[in-house]
């Protein structure tokens, strides 16, 4: 089963061309979609999820056992196989968890109230929220409503799931439960982890694509991506005032700040003189490719 992006563009009405022939072919497993804010992960994700159209181009989920899927046509055919769990979840704060979960199976047709109550049961446990599944939501953490935005995700067994930015907002331990929840969804499914947060797609996934100004910048394994760079990013630390300069002279691809100092990477294919080899990491990856298309203030 995977999921194929052809040329794939789209512009608003106030003339945002939010995605520009944007192709992908998504495997199953994990697939991170990076990219800064604005890049057009969401309008990819929404499109994808059947709720907005594209102007032009195809998507197709291949290899069901039920026969290909034009996304962009049979919408009834992927809200079947989809679970998405979208930027803004919403949710009703005066239901209770158990209560609000078995309207949504309800809702993707699961009549069989004795079948529901089951599979509620079992996806509050999964997500870790059964103990409070009869507190309102209204009273739940940001981590706690992600996880219950999972589990309605899940409701029906999806082929296909969409996670948009997932866990910006949440303190280490919850992203950490929350990854740990993610990493445990059946290897049978295409998930799709849209995020800005590099560090989710170096610990989950498997595959990942890059994306800025609504265009596909980089593609393929994070450790093959993160190969490609390697010997070729090297530090310095200066001042901050000197880093105009810097920029000028080197290509900078990112500034941080250590100890109040300001260190800064660049991208070059030999030592320049006065800097420190790295060992590139995926957000070295990131940079790199997201700064040839924009500039990047990082401190
Ligand atoms: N409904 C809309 N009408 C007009 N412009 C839009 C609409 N939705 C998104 N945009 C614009 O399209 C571009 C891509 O936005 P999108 O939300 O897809 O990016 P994103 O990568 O998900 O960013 P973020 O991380 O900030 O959510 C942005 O410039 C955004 O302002």
């Amino acid at each position: 089963m995977q999921l194929e992006i052809r040329n794939l563009s789209k512009t608003y009405s106030n003339g945002v061309h939010a995605l520009k022939s944007v192709s992908l072919t998504i495997p199953q497993g994990m697939f991170g979609l990076l990219g800064p804010n604005g890049a057009g992960k969401s309008s990819l994700m929404r499109t994808i999820a059947t709720l907005q159209e594209a102007d032009s181009g195809s998507i197709q989920l291949t290899g069901l056992p039920e026969g290909d899927i034009d996304v962009l046509r049979q919408k009834d055919a992927v809200r079947r196989v989809l679970g998405y769990l979208p930027q803004e979840f919403g949710v009703y704060p005066r239901v209770t968890a158990e209560t609000m979960l078995d309207h949504i199976a309800t809702l993707k047709g699961l009549a069989n109230a004795r079948e529901r109550k089951e599979i509620v049961s079992g996806l509050l446990q999964k997500v870790n929220l059964h103990q409070v599944r009869n507190k309102n939501l209204g009273t739940f953490s940001g981590g706690m409503k992600q996880r219950f935005g999972i589990a309605q995700a899940l409701i029906g067994n999806p082929r296909l799931i969409i996670v948009d930015e997932p866990t910006a907002g949440l303190d280490p331990a919850e992203r950490n439960r929350f990854h740990n929840l993610l990493a445990e969804i059946g290897e049978n499914t295409i998930v799709i982890l849209s995020t800005h947060i590099v560090e989710d797609v170096t610990n989950l996934c498997s595959d990942m694509a890059i994306i800025c100004l609504g265009e596909v910048v980089a593609t393929g394994n994070p450790n093959d991506l993160v190969e490609d760079v390697q010997g070729k990013i090297w530090k310095k630390f200066i001042e901050k005032s000197e880093l105009a300069d810097y920029r000028a002279t080197y290509r900078v691809i990112s500034t941080q700040l250590k100890t109040g100092k300001t260190q800064i990477h660049v991208y070059a294919d030999t030592q320049p003189v006065g800097f420190d080899p790295v060992e590139a990491d995926l957000e070295d990856v990131y940079f790199t490719a997201i700064t040839e298309r924009m500039e990047v203030v990082t401190v």
